[in-house]
């Protein structure tokens, strides 16, 4: 770790529990030390243990309960940080036993959020989440968050007399941001439709957190937004218009929030209204850290949350970024190949380098491409399957027999099968350079 800021950070003993079952793919806590350094703190020590089943009252064992603090002492921490999501009395019962501040990774990516929402509608939807969570547990994490950041005023320390008091509180307020939420949002759907009617051609970024959609948004735009090796470093989506060339024509492209394993479940909801700009997006770009370890499960995990909002069937293309990470014999013979995403489902895959500006022009081309089987498609089709309704009944002069499925409508690109080449840069062992630390909403 690179020290020589001025901001002493809080000290931090990172826990993962391996429960066996092949749950978690992070076995090196790598992933959750990043999350750590983007919430501000520094991870000083790291700690697996082994377990057949969870632990009712400290989710480990007693005995690495007290290995933890005895780590804890050591190190000088000022929290311990698990990877798994405690529950509320296990984290009380931890805090208590060692000491010191204990979080989960949901309480840490909600405090990431908590620093990072921008926007009107971020913020709201970070404070629905954190509201979400808090009336589940009221832990005394709270007034500390509440100090540093000035939040939505509870009072700090809740004992368990307040707690009725506190969960009324809560619930008062859940609804009032409930009811701003879905007036921001009804604003945003009027200018969204305003949008369509000018039938842009919308293409947005999607990918796990720090695959380098920004970096990659930035380099297609030029414009300057945010990018830094810190996980969620965007929250809300930014949209620009990009000129290709190739199709002679204007696309929109969008870059949106990373996504991540087990992101608390209230913000994968709250953040429903930001992904659905991807949802409704006409091509997906899939950024992929090409050089990540990981990469594989990365990928599985965007397909799901895709899934999830109701976009896994727009077209796609693959983009493996950070090629200029991978050792020149482990890269890929051809920049451009064919990927099996899911069983069935073979999409394109560029690979590139945002930081290098290596491949973009392939990718311009590939996006103008997209756009061209587009509108080849939708000018074939009535009109009102445009808009997107199944099972159109069409009128005699377009035909009788044409009822068409969604799927058909997709500009989904030609399946190649059978030619797939490996998929190369899997075992490069390399992880984007962590090290760079910069100090963070400390800043703010
Ligand atoms: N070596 C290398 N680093 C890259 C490349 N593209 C992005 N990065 C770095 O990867 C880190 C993450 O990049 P971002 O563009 O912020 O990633 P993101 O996907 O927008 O991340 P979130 O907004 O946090 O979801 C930054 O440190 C970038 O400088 C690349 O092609 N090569
Ligand atoms: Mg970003």
């Amino acid at each position: 770790m690179t020290d020589t800021e001025v901001v002493a950070r809080p000290r931090a003993v990172l826990v993962g529990v391996d429960l066996g079952t092949g749950s978690s793919f992070d076995p090196t806590l790598d992933e959750l030390a990043l999350l750590a350094e983007s919430a501000g703190d520094e991870p000083v020590a790291r700690l697996i243990a082994r377990r057949k089943a969870i632990d009712a009252a400290f989710y480990v064992g007693s005995g690495k309960a007290d290995e933890i603090k005895e780590l804890v002492t050591l190190h000088q921490a000022h929290c311990v940080i698990f990877d798994q999501a405690l529950g509320p009395a296990q984290q009380r019962n931890l805090e208590r036993h060692i000491g010191v501040e204990v979080l989960d990774r949901t309480g840490l990516i909600l405090e990431i959020f908590a620093a990072r929402a921008r926007s009107h509608e971020g913020k709201l939807q970070v404070e629905l989440a954190r509201l979400q969570y808090l009336a589940t547990r009221l832990v005394r994490r709270w007034s500390h968050l509440e100090r540093q950041r000035g939040g939505f005023g509870l009072r700090g320390g809740p004992g368990e007399t307040q707690i009725e008091l506190d969960r009324r509180m809560i619930d008062a307020r859940i609804k009032s941001v409930k009811e701003r939420l879905a007036k921001v949002k009804r604003q945003r759907n009027t200018q969204r439709r305003s949008r369509e009617r000018h039938g842009t051609f919308r293409v947005s970024l999607v990918g796990y957190t720090n695959a380098g959609k920004s970096t990659l948004f930035n380099a297609l735009v030029k414009a300057r937004t945010y990018a830094a090796d810190q996980l969620f470093a965007t929250l809300d989506t930014t949209t620009r218009q990009m000129y290709l060339e190739a199709a002679q024509r204007s696309v929109s492209l969008s870059d949106t929030v990373g996504f991540i394993r087990d992101l608390p479940h209230g913000l994968v909801e709250a953040f429903q209204a930001t992904l659905q700009e991807a949802a409704e997006a006409d091509l997906l770009l899939h950024v992929v850290d090409g050089a990540s370890p990981t990469w594989l499960e990365q990928v599985q995990e965007v397909q799901r949350v895709l899934r999830e909002i109701g976009a896994d069937d727009l077209p796609q293309l693959l983009v493996f970024n950070k090629l200029d990470l991978i050792e020149d014999d482990a890269r890929p013979r051809e920049n451009v190949d064919h990927y099996e995403l899911e069983p069935g489902r073979i999409v394109p895959r560029l690979f590139l380098s945002a930081a290098e500006g290596i491949g973009l022009a392939e990718l311009r081309a590939a996006i103008a491409q997209a756009s061209i089987d587009a509108d080849a498609q939708v000018d074939t089709l009535p009109a009102d399957v445009r808009f997107r309704s199944l099972d159109v009944d069409v009128d005699a002069e377009v035909g009788a027999d044409a009822s068409l499925d969604l799927d058909d409508v997709d500009a989904s690109m030609e399946p190649l099968p059978d030619d797939l080449l490996e998929a190369a840069p899997d075992d490069a062992e390399h992880g984007a350079n962590v090290d760079e630390h910069r100090s963070r909403h400390r800043a703010a």
